[in-house]
């Protein structure tokens, strides 16, 4: 589904991403991992279009999207969940979750897209007129990945969604996504620190280190393997 093929992001004199390569399968989750620097939060910013690589293809489903701007990406069916989630929290849920499908003309499948989310995460239905800002860190999560799912996209792109919560709210999360790839048939690109949690629900993973590489293999055999846990998963 995701074809990326020797991209090169460099900010300034850095080169954040180093020539990299990386592939996704529909309907499957995908975990990218490796320790700070390494250029997962990059990879995710350059696929989303919020920067721009200087060498390198971007393909989603056969289409080459290299350079295109943020919307165009969403449009294409590529939704991009921020670390800390994005959600402006001065708005209220509903307001957050109707900006997620702002350009969508279907009203119907806006109302079911919503349902959908509602029926995910239902702690959000409940505090639908409540300002986001009063939200706590795992429902700002929440919300943050319902108004990615408002574009009803094909594709998710998340970045650290287990960050500063609880374990049992990270299961939680993790335990949505793969409802969305079983039932919804949604294709997940997952940035983690938190390996073991990430792992736990991939197919497949990628590790980097310095915009690079440095393993690919199925979740399990990166989970097995003693010198790469030590070296780059700080497990
Ligand atoms: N806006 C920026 N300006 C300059 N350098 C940047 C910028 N953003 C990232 N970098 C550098 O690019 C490299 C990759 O950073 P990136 O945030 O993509 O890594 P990461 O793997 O997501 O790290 P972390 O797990 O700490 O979030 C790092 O060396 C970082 O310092």
């Amino acid at each position: 589904m995701l074809d990326i093929e020797d991209l090169v992001t460099t900010y300034g004199p850095v080169r954040a991403l180093d020539g990299l390569s990386l592939w996704t399968q529909d309907a499957s989750i995908t975990a990218v991992l490796g320790p700070n620097g390494a250029g997962k939060t990059t990879l995710l910013r350059t696929v989303s279009g919020l920067a721009t690589p200087s060498a390198g293809r971007i393909r989603f489903d056969d289409t080459d999207i290299t350079g295109w701007s943020p919307d165009r990406v969403v449009r294409a069916g590529l939704a991009h969940v921020p670390e800390n989630g994005g959600v402006i929290t001065e708005l209220t849920v509903a307001e957050n979750l109707r900006l997620g499908g702002l350009w969508r003309r279907d009203k119907a499948g806006v109302a079911a897209s919503t349902k959908q989310v509602l029926d995910l995460f239902p702690p959000l239905a409940s505090r639908l007129r409540q300002q986001a800002s009063t939200l706590s860190g795992g429902e700002r999560q929440m919300l943050a990945i319902g108004r990615a799912l408002m574009s009803k996209p094909r594709m998710l792109l998340l970045d650290e969604p287990s960050l500063g919560l609880a374990p049992g709210v990270t299961l939680q999360i993790m335990r949505v996504l793969e409802e969305l790839r079983d039932w919804e048939e949604l294709t997940v690109l997952l940035v983690e620190q938190n390996a073991r949690s990430a792992l736990s629900i991939s197919d497949r993973g990628y590790v980097l280190s310095l915009g690079k590489v440095v393993a690919v293999e199925e979740a399990g055999g990166l989970l097995a393997d003693d010198r790469l846990r030590r070296a780059y998963l700080g497990m």
